[in-house]
C-alpha cells in the first residue's frame, strides 16, 4: 500500500512581541517589559521579513508572539506610544494589519498568540489559513506557575471557540515540563473531544521540551523527553487520535528519521529565512538535504499550506485568504508546483 506523504510548510516566523503575562519555566522568548531585549516588531521590521520570504518562495506567515502584553503596565508605558502611533489600540488589532500586510505580500497568515478571547479570534479569523494554540498539557503543572493563560479551560476554551468560528486548527502537546504519561493521554482525549464535535482540528503538534540558552526562569521539574519517550507518545497518538489529524513533531527538536516510522505525518513549517524563535539555536534542517533524506528512505516528502489539503479542498480557511488560497493550491490541496 502506498504510504501518504510527509508533508511540511515553507514559512517565516514573525515574533511580534517577546512580552508575555505568563512566566512558563521552559520559555527561553519571553522577555520582561523592562528587560533591555523586549521588543514590539515596528511594521517596517515586518515588512522586511515579509519580503524576504515572498522571495524564498515561502507560503505561511506564521505570527507567533507573547500572550496579553498590554496586560503589563510596563508594556503600555514602553510600546503603547509604539502602537497608538501606528494607530492600534492593542496588539491583537496590530496584528489584524499585519496579517493584512502578510496577504499583500503573497503570504497566507497563521497566529499564534496564546489565549485569545472570542471577540479577538472573531477578528483574526477571516484573515488567517489557520490558527494555533498549543494545549501544552491537562495538567496542572508547577512550570506554570504565574501563568493564568496556561490554565488548561482556558485553552480548551480558546480550541472550542475557534471550533465554533470554523477555523482550522493546530494544537498540540508539549512533554518533558512535570506532567505524567497518563496526563499525555488526557490531554490527547481533550483534543479528539474538541475534534468529534467541530472537525476543526488538523494537526496535533507533539512537542519535546529542549533547553535552551534563553530561560530566564529557575528551572524546575523539567526534563527533556529522550527518543524512546518521543516514540511512546506517537505511537499513542496514533492509537488515540482519528487519523484525519496529522501528526507533527519539530524536525530541528528531534532527528524526524527516527520518528517518523512510529506515525508522523507532517513536519511542521521549516524557514529557510527565519529562525525558530522559541528554540534558537536549533537550527531548521535545509529542505532540499531532508526532502532526499526522506525520499531516500522511501517517503514522499510533500509541502503544504499552513491550512491543510482536506480543509483547502473543503474551502475551509479564513474569507479574506481565499483568493491567495486558491492561487497557491493545486487540485489535491497541496502547495502548486
Ligand atoms: O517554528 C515553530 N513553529 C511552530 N508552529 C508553527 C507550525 O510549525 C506550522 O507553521 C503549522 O503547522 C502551520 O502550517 C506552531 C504553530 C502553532 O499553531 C502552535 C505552536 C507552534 C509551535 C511552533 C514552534 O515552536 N516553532
Ligand atoms: C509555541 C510553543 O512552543 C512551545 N515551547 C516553548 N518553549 C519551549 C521549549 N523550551 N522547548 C520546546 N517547546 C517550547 C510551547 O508549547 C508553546 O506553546
Ligand atoms: N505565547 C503563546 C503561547 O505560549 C504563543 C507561543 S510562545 C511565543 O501559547
Ligand atoms: S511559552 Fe508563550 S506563554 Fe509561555 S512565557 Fe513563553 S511566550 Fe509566554
Amino acid at each position: 500500500m502506498k504510504r501518504r506523504p510527509i508533508t511540511y510548510s515553507k514559512n517565516i516566523f514573525i515574533p511580534v512581541t517577546n512580552v508575555c503575562r505568563n512566566k512558563c519555566a521552559y520559555c527561553g522568548f519571553r522577555r520582561p517589559a523592562e528587560h533591555k531585549d523586549a521588543f514590539l516588531m515596528t511594521e517596517d521590521e515586518v515588512i522586511s521579513i515579509l519580503k524576504r520570504g515572498a522571495e524564498a518562495g515561502c507560503t505561511e506567515a506564521m505570527f507567533a508572539f507573547g500572550e496579553s502584553p498590554q496586560d503589563n503596565p510596563e508594556f503600555e508605558k514602553r510600546f503603547g506610544k509604539q502602537l497608538k502611533e501606528a494607530g492600534f489600540e492593542n496588539t491583537i488589532e496590530y496584528t489584524a494589519h499585519l496579517c493584512r500586510l502578510a496577504l499583500d505580500c503573497g503570504l497566507l497568515p497563521h497566529v499564534n498568540g496564546g489565549v485569545l478571547s472570542f471577540d479577538e479570534l472573531q477578528m483574526l479569523a477571516p484573515l488567517n489559513a489557520s490558527m494555533g494554540l498549543m494545549l501544552e498539557t491537562t495538567a496542572n503543572v508547577p512550570a506554570h506557575k504565574d501563568c493564568p493563560g496556561k490554565v488548561p479551560a482556558a485553552r480548551l476554551e480558546m480550541i472550542e471557540n475557534a471550533g465554533q468560528l470554523g477555523m482550522p486548527f493546530t494544537t498540540g502537546i508539549l512533554i518533558g515540563i512535570g506532567e505524567t504519561r497518563n496526563d499525555w493521554i488526557q490531554s490527547l482525549l481533550e483534543i479528539q473531544k474538541l475534534h468529534d464535535k467541530y472537525g476543526h482540528i488538523q494537526e496535533i503538534i507533539l512537542q519535546n521540551y529542549t533547553p535552551n540558552s534563553g530561560q530566564a526562569n529557575p528551572i524546575f521539574d523539567l526534563r527533556p523527553p529522550s527518543k524512546e519517550d518521543m516514540v511512546d507518545l506517537i505511537v499513542l497518538t496514533k492509537n488515540t487520535l482519528t487519523p484525519d489529524i496529522s501528526i507533527q513533531v519539530a524536525p530541528n527538536l528531534m532527528s524526524p528519521l527516527e520518528l517518523i516510522q512510529y506515525g508522523v505525518t507532517d513536519l511542521g513549517g521549516i524557514s529557510p529565512v527565519t529562525i525558530d524563535y522559541i528554540n534558537p539555536e536549533s537550527a531548521w534542517p535545509e529542505i532540499e538535504g531532508l526532502t532526499n533524506l526522506l525520499n531516500s528512505k522511501g517517503y514522499e516528502f510533500k509541502e503544504r499550506l499552513p491550512v491543510h489539503p482536506q480543509f483547502v479542498k473543503k474551502g475551509r480557511y479564513g474569507s479574506e485568504t481565499k483568493e491567495l488560497i486558491e492561487k497557491l493550491a493545486d487540485a489535491d490541496g497541496y502547495r502548486k508546483i
